[in-house]
């Protein structure tokens, strides 16, 4: 029996970030085993369950667009605090006594093949603790953040070893795995 027919996209799959250095990291992890084109929008920063957040940002981001999208949506969360997000972080560092200063940064991508399309997520963790803030500060929390298992922070340790282990390269290797299997068609290849 023969395999069945590869589902042929309008266009190349669009990132979707208002966020630069994002952008560069899924770049240099991405490589060309994706061909993708960027935009910049400011989609909304929404509230709620940050696979929501993601799945959300790729419905207004696939109608926008009109076409396929891939965006994400990142967070730094602590166990001390059940798991809450990002804004929070410099209050946690100077005001409070938590003894646990472990934490999970997080990265939920998601793929719309078009406007109106159920979202496919994809979910990257990597657990660490929050420390006092080490190395060049040009990314969010990346300073104060030490991945288990390693004694530099995730801005201290040269950009390919952070992205071989951070939440965007996992989440990433499961994208790149879902188009592997997917095999999509591009109809109209104008990416560069
Ligand atoms: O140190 C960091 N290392 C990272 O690897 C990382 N990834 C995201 N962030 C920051 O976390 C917030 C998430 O917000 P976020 O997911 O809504 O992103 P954003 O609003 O900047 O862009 P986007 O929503 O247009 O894609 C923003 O302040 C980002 O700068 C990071 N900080
Ligand atoms: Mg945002």
């Amino acid at each position: 029996m023969a395999a069945a027919a590869a589902r042929v996209l309008p266009k190349a799959v669009t990132f979707v970030t208002g966020n630069a250095k994002k952008l560069e990291e899924v770049r240099a992890i991405l490589g060309s085993s994706i061909p993708f084109q960027s935009l910049k929008l400011d989609l909304p920063e929404l509230q709620g369950e940050p696979e929501d957040i993601s799945k959300e940002k790729a419905r207004m981001a696939a109608s926008q667009v009109n076409g396929p999208v891939l965006v994400e949506d990142t967070c730094l969360c602590f166990n001390a605090l059940k798991g809450l997000p990002g804004p929070y972080i410099k209050w946690f560092l100077e005001k409070t006594g938590h003894e646990d200063k472990s934490a999970f940064a997080m990265c939920i991508f998601s793929l719309a093949l078009g406007p109106g399309e159920e979202p496919i997520t994809f979910v990257g963790k990597t657990a660490g603790k929050i420390v006092p803030a080490r190395g060049p500060a040009d990314f969010g929390w990346d300073p104060v953040f030490q991945p288990d298992g390693f004694d530099q922070t995730y801005a201290e340790m040269p950009k390919s070893v952070k992205n071989q282990i951070s939440h965007r390269g996992k989440a990433l290797a499961l994208v790149k795995e879902h188009f592997a299997a997917a095999n999509y068609k591009v109809q109209n290849n104008e990416s560069a």
